[in-house]
This record gives structure tokens, sequence and C-alpha cells, in this order.
């Protein structure tokens, strides 16, 4: 049984074929930022409030309009059906009875128009958002658009961090640069004559500015959210190019190694917005503290990425089900602990770094007991 995010990952390694479980861990060169991601949630410390309690705690949130009973999001993930057999399906089904936002990826193995209607037949009800790599022929890219706005999605989520395809290395290694026969990119079949869904359709391109971004509001009503803007002076020239919100990612360490963790950026990119647009926070989200924290730093949610490859990978549509309750539950029971009653009372105040860095030399005598006191580092 899995009791955490994590066991979903140990789990599903038995099962998977390595090279797959390669291609969800794995990250941009030395990964040193998928490392980063992960542990900035652990240097961060919450100093909760006592006595202001209420007997239940309300995880609603809307987010440009698209209301969800968790501020959990699923982030972009390709290529489902690689790891479960009904792919983008088993997830979107787990994410609406959980009332999660799922974010459909470009590279879905599952067309979003199916993904969508499986929803709709399930009886669940959650918001879907699309995922959208701007393609060079601007045609391509419209017609993507209008897939997903035809299928229901409720807001565009572009990915800025990708110039270029970030470098793999464990992928290079295992010669893992394509789908295997059956599986194709199926928002992208017949978007063009004889076009067959094949990855290398995708155009990751280096030439992507802001007057991509204005042209995209000109041909959506949908609400735009950025991904992977990093630096705050981006974040304030996102906000003057009109765009809805951000998700404050940095592609869970898969593009640009080295950059900041997301939440060691978070308190710039919120300072930058100053609350004029939403901004969502995913790399390294595993537990309802670390949520919690990045709430508290000023998030309107967060997203997960691998936690989700891994739950479906070990248990389909109940995996994922699981790993969302488990989520809920832990975040329930962190904000209960913390004296907040709903989101908002989720602030700065609760969220400190340690005030005591290493203490040099060594702090308990050898052979002494190290059970009270004593070590601090
Ligand atoms: C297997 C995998 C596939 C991904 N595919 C996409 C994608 O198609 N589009 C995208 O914008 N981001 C993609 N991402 C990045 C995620 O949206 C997200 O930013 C990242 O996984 C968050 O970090 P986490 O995995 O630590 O939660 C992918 C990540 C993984 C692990
Ligand atoms: C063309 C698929 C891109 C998938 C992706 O973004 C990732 O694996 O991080």
């Amino acid at each position: 049984m899995q009791y955490t995010a994590h066991d979903f990952e140990t789990a599903a390694r038995a099962e998977l074929d390595p090279v797959y479980a390669d291609f969800i861990a794995g990250g941009a060169r030395d990964e040193i930022t998928v490392r980063a991601n992960e542990a900035a949630f652990g240097r961060l410390q919450l100093l909760p409030r006592v006595l202001r309690g209420s007997a239940v705690r309300d995880l609603d949130v809307t987010l440009l309009g698209s209301r969800a009973r968790m501020p959990v999001l699923l982030s972009p993930t390709a290529f489902h059906k690689l790891v479960d057999p009904e792919g983008e399906v088993a997830t979107a089904r787990a994410a609406a009875a959980a009332g999660a936002i799922m974010i459909v990826s470009m590279a879905s193995t599952v067309a979003v128009g199916e993904i969508a209607d499986a929803v709709r037949a399930s009886g669940d009800d959650a918001p879907l958002w699309f995922q959208l790599y701007i393609q060079p022929d601007l045609e391509i890219t419209e017609a993507l658009v209008r897939r997903a706005a035809d299928a229901g999605c409720t807001a565009l989520v572009v990915t800025v961090d990708s110039a270029v395809l970030g470098a793999g290395e464990r992928n290079r290694r295992n010669g893992f640069h394509d789908l295997p026969p059956g599986l194709r990119c199926e928002n992208l079949v017949d978007l063009r004559d004889g076009e067959r869904g094949h990855v290398r359709q995708i155009a990751m391109s280096a030439e992507l500015n802001w007057e991509h971004i204005d042209w995209l509001r000109g041909v959506t009503d949908l609400p735009v959210l950025l991904k992977g803007v990093l630096h705050p002076e981006d974040a304030r020239l996102a906000v003057r190019h009109g765009v809805d919100g951000l998700l404050l990612s940095n592609h869970g360490g898969r593009q640009l190694d080295t950059v900041p963790a997301t939440l060691e950026l978070l308190p710039e990119i919120v300072a930058a917005v100053a609350g004029r647009i939403p901004v969502v926070l995913d790399g390294g989200v595993r537990r309802g503290t670390d949520a919690v924290k990045a709430l508290a730093l000023g998030a309107s949610a967060v997203g997960i990425g691998r936690p989700v490859m891994w739950a479906l990978a070990e248990g389909g549509e109940k995996g994922v089900r699981r790993l969302l309750e488990l989520l809920r539950e832990e975040l329930d029971d962190t904000l209960a602990l913390c004296g907040a009653s709903g989101l908002a009372d989720l602030t700065p105040e609760l969220v400190r770094v340690p005030a005591w860095g290493p203490v040099p030399g060594p702090v308990v005598a050898p052979g002494a007991d190290h059970r009270f006191g004593g070590v601090i580092a």
C-alpha cells in the first residue's frame, strides 16, 4: 500500500521498464535543479499558530474562473500511455474525482477531446487546461488552440522554457528518443495533411518572443498562463503583455540545469506580479507541508508532475486517485496543525528560514547519549 507520494515511485520502479522510469525521473545535465527543487522545501520551516482552529478546512480554490476542490494541479506531463494502457483518460478521471485541475500536455497520447469526453462521461466534473508549445507555424498553433477550446479546456498554459529540448542525458544513454510503436501524440494527428502524431512534429522554437504571446492573446479568449518564467523582470513583462497567470516552473529540472529551485524564486516572482495575476508553483512538491509552504509564500496553487506519472504507472486511475487523496489528507491536516481553516489563512508569517546555520565543531562529546539534545546542525 502507498502512504506517501514517494511510495508510488518505489512501487512503480518495481514494475516499470527502467528506460521509462529514467525518462520520468530524469532531468537535464547533472540534475542539480531536480534535486534543488525538493531540497528547498526541506530547508524552510513552518511556524504554526494554535488555538484558532475550525472543525473543517476549506481547500476550494478558483483559478482564472476554473473551480477546483483542492489547490493541487496536475502539471502537464507527456506520454501517459507509456506507463498505463488508458493513459491520460485514467489520469483525467482521477483528477476529476478529486476535483483537481489537470493540465493536459500537448504531447498527450490520448487526444484532448477524447480526454474531455471521458471526464464528462465519468459524472465527475473538474476543469481541464491545455499546455501548448507555440509552433513556428502559427496556423498549426491556432488549430491546436481550437482543438483545446472545442474540447472545453478553460485555460491555456504556454510553456516558454523550451527554446530547445532539455538535455536528458539518461534518455541519451538509454537510446530513448521516441514513442514505441502504436503510441502517438494524438493532438497532432491530421493538423496538417499527412501528420501522423510523431513526437518529432513538436517543434521547440528558439525564435519565440513576446510578439507570439501578443498574437496568441488575439486568437483566443481563453485565459493564458506562461509556464517557465523564472526571472522577475520577465514576470513583470508577462503582466504588461496581458498574461493572465504564471506557472512558476523550472520544468522539474528538465530544461536549463542549475537554475534555482522554484520555491526559492517564489517570493521574488510574487513581489514582481504584486497580486495582479495568480502564480502557481511546481517542482518538487511531494507533501502537504510543501504545498502549504508555497501557498503561504503567495502561490495560489501548486502543481505536481512526476508523482502523477509514478502513481499512474503503479495503479492506473486508482493509483492517481489514491495519490490525490493522500495529498488532500496531508494538506488538510497541515492546515489544521497550522491553525488555518482555509487557504486565505496561509500567510508568509507561517514560514521561516532556520535561524541557526550549521553549528561548527562537535556538539556532542564522543560516546555521549545523542537522544537528549546537543545536536543542532
Ligand atoms: C515525464 C514528464 C513529462 C513532462 N512533460 C511535459 C510537457 O509535455 N509539457 C510541459 O510543459 N512540461 C512537462 N513536464 C514538466 C512538468 O509539467 C512539471 O513542470 C514538472 O514535472 C514539475 O516538477 P515535479 O516533477 O518535481 O513535480 C514533464 C515532466 C515530466 C517528469
Ligand atoms: C515533446 C515532449 C516534451 C515532453 C517534456 O516536456 C518533458 O519530457 O519534459
